[in-house]
């Protein structure tokens, strides 16, 4: 087990949305969670990378094991491909780009800035990231938003890459990425108290 989720209440906006979820993962494993929108996928995963605390409950992973991708890629516009992905590198204290480069088709489009490329080839940019992250525990929340079916694979390739090297990763994710994983739906856990906001829970607080 890397990743332990125990007994997980989350707020957003200082209402509850998810009640009293649990699960593992483990090295190797994928989760993937599923559910109508609104129903508290992003809250989940940002409270699960530690964005946000839960307001009940446990997240239990080793210290800085997680990488989080949503739905901002956060890249530096007026920086290449390749100058992103080596100030990320140095950032998590990692060195080699070239397998994420490759990884998600950037060869051609390394010297390129940032802030000129298509929204599908910054979305792939932003989760080549993950590849010079060296973290074992993705969470990635709609990642494949703006993918073409090519990319999609790409991406897919790259779960399950790090899957076999002992990775782990917890998507929300509506699309069928083709890779064995565990489904989890959130919607029974939806909380059941309607809108009344939380006493003394800030979400903020991190
Ligand atoms: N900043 C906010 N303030 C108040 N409520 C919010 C805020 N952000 C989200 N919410 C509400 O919290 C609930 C959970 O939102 P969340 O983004 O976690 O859902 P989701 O399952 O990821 O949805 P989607 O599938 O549409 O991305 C929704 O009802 C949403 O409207």
């Amino acid at each position: 087990m890397i990743l332990r989720v125990k007994d997980v209440s989350v707020a957003r906006g200082g209402v509850a949305v998810l009640e009293g979820l649990s699960f593992e993962i483990n090295p190797g494993q994928a989760l993937i969670v599923k559910g109508p929108n609104g129903v508290g996928k992003t809250t989940l995963l940002r409270t699960v990378a530690g964005l946000q605390p839960p307001f009940k409950g446990q997240v239990e992973a080793p210290e800085e094991a997680v990488a989080y991708a949503a739905h901002s890629d956060g890249l530096k516009t007026m920086l290449s491909v390749e100058e992103n992905l080596r100030f990320w590198a140095d950032v998590f204290g990692q060195s080699d780009i070239e397998k994420a480069i490759q990884a998600f088709d950037l060869v051609e489009l390394r010297s390129r800035l940032a802030g000129s490329l298509s929204a599908g080839q910054k979305r792939r940019l932003g989760l080549a990231r993950l590849l010079v992250t060296g973290r074992p525990i993705w969470v990635l929340d709609e990642p494949t938003v703006s993918l073409d079916t090519a990319s999609v694979q790409l991406f897919a390739d790259a779960v399950r890459a790090h899957l076999a090297e002992g990775g782990s990763a917890l998507l929300a994710t509506h699309i069928d990425l083709g890779l064995d994983v565990t489904m989890l739906d959130v919607g029974p856990f939806r909380a059941k108290q309607g809108d009344a906001p939380i006493s003394g829970y800030d979400e903020a607080f991190l």
